[in-house]
């Protein structure tokens, strides 16, 4: 485990950055290209720990990856050309690896088991083992199939139209993929729209997708074919630079290439309701997902309200939103974010003991938090508890907060931005 410091900035942050290739699209791009028939390449690839785990589960599975850096090559043979792994797969801390490549292998006809880290063994399994049990695939597993270790033994399925409690976008693709080699046609309804990149990227893969309102279906029988896929950079990474750059006096920075699909850009609304100057430009679409560079300066803020159909739109920006939200003008209120309790750790948990300990004024509440601005934090030791986003929110804390501060259980961040204090530095350094 390791510890990383981060200093209050004397200076603004200035410069312009790429922040790394889109989590949520680098999983699919190589997922997708498994399952596909010819040679996938993937350019953009988040070379961080998640994505690097399903890399990992799809080589088990007999599929042959090359990866370098953010080049992939994925040589597909179908979906026949899985085969049954001889070892265990091993998700790591990737809850999108997890639920995903189950609906791939509930219709693959051999046996899996799943394990990962002690924070995945703490997430529900249920709400995708459940319906993909009801599909026909036999799973088992701690808990009855609810949590990890899990086993599963895929094959004849059917379709089911299927309406979830939860607007994830995990749970909607691991039925959508399952649904692709299932008798007739599956169908997901889901309470608000979810990130839709599953869809998207299902399109350019060759199969054809159906949406009407909240609900998305696919026929079963289909094949997906090869694709080149360029990776847009991931908005929740740019996500910490945006905070920093608002709250840090005499910031002026520039991020390019960033993925702007509406229902990721929640936090674009946010910086522009509580105030923040912000600007988006060189708009253009990229393997069926539209990018911008993103411009952003120091700004006053006010507390907004935040709840309803935004939450799915930014809810692993919370943390970080938490830590705007301690620098502006009144209150800020965080509702309807129940789904933080069973991400990487609790975020409503983990947000507000860690802000407290800087001294913001903070609470938690049933399905959320509430912050009362604007408050001068103070260094102190923190931690990440192991959840990538908590970390970089600390950090980002850190380059406000008076003295030094002390990130524990820093490595966490490799989760999702390896060169997330690479960043910093070149930002600070105005390269
Ligand atoms: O589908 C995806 O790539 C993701 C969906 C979201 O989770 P849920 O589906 O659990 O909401 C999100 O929090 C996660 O970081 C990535
Ligand atoms: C919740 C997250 O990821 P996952 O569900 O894939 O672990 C995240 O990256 O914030």
């Amino acid at each position: 485990m390791s510890t990383a410091h981060v200093e209050q900035a004397r200076n603004g942050l200035t410069g312009s950055i790429q922040v790394p290739g889109d989590k949520s699209i680098s999983h699919r791009a190589v997922m997708f290209g498994a399952i596909a028939e010819g040679k996938t390449t993937v350019d953009g690839f988040l070379a961080g720990e998640d994505c690097l785990s399903t890399i990992d589960c799809f080589r088990k599975l007999g599929v042959t990856i090359e990866q370098e850096g953010e080049k992939v090559t994925i040589e597909g043979k179908g979906w026949d050309g899985l085969q049954e792994p001889e070892e265990i797969l091993d998700v790591g801390n990737s809850g999108t690896t997890t639920r995903l490549m189950l609906g791939i292998l509930a219709t693959r006809p051999f046996h899996s088991v799943i394990i990962g880290d002690d924070s995945i063994a703490k997430r529900p399994m249920g709400r995708v083992t459940e319906p993909l049990r009801e599909m026909g695939s036999i799973i088992d597993g701690r808990g009855n199939g609810r949590f990890t270790p899990l086993s599963i033994r895929g094959g004849q399925t059917k379709g089911i139209q299927f309406q979830s409690k939860v607007a994830s976008a995990q749970v909607k693709s691991a039925i959508l993929l399952a649904g692709l080699q299932s008798e007739g046609v599956t169908s997901v309804t889901e309470p608000a729209l979810s990130r839709d990149h599953t869809e998207r990227m299902l399109t350019a893969y060759g199969v054809e997708v159906k949406r009407d309102g909240l609900t998305v279906s696919v026929k079963g029988g289909q094949t997906l074919t090869a694709q080149d896929i360029t990776v847009p950079g991931d908005i929740s990474s740019a996500a910490f630079f945006l905070v920093a750059a608002v709250i840090v006096p005499n910031s002026h920075i520039t991020l390019k290439g960033v993925g702007i699909n509406p229902t990721r850009s929640g936090i674009i609304d946010v910086l522009q309701e509580m105030g923040a100057s912000i600007s988006v430009h060189n708009e253009q679409v990229v393997g069926g997902e539209p990018i911008a560079d993103l411009d952003i300066k120091t700004s006053t803020l006010k507390g907004i309200e935040i709840g309803g159909d935004l939450i799915p739109r930014l809810i692993d920006e919370i943390p970080v939103i938490a830590v705007l939200a301690t620098q502006a003008e009144g209150k800020t209120v965080i509702r309807d974010a129940e789904e933080l309790k069973v991400k990487e750790t609790n975020r409503i948990d983990t947000v507000v003991s860690e802000l407290k300990k800087l001294g913001a004024t903070i609470e938690a509440t049933e399905d959320g938090m509430i912050i009362e601005g604007r408050t001068a934090l103070k260094a102190a030791t923190v931690s990440s508890y192991g959840d990538h986003r908590i970390g970089m929110a600390m950090g980002v804390a850190g380059l406000i907060a008076e003295g030094r501060m002390t990130i524990e259980r820093s490595e966490a961040i490799a989760v999702s931005y390896p060169t997330f204090f690479e960043h910093i530095d070149e930002l600070l350094g105005g390269k």
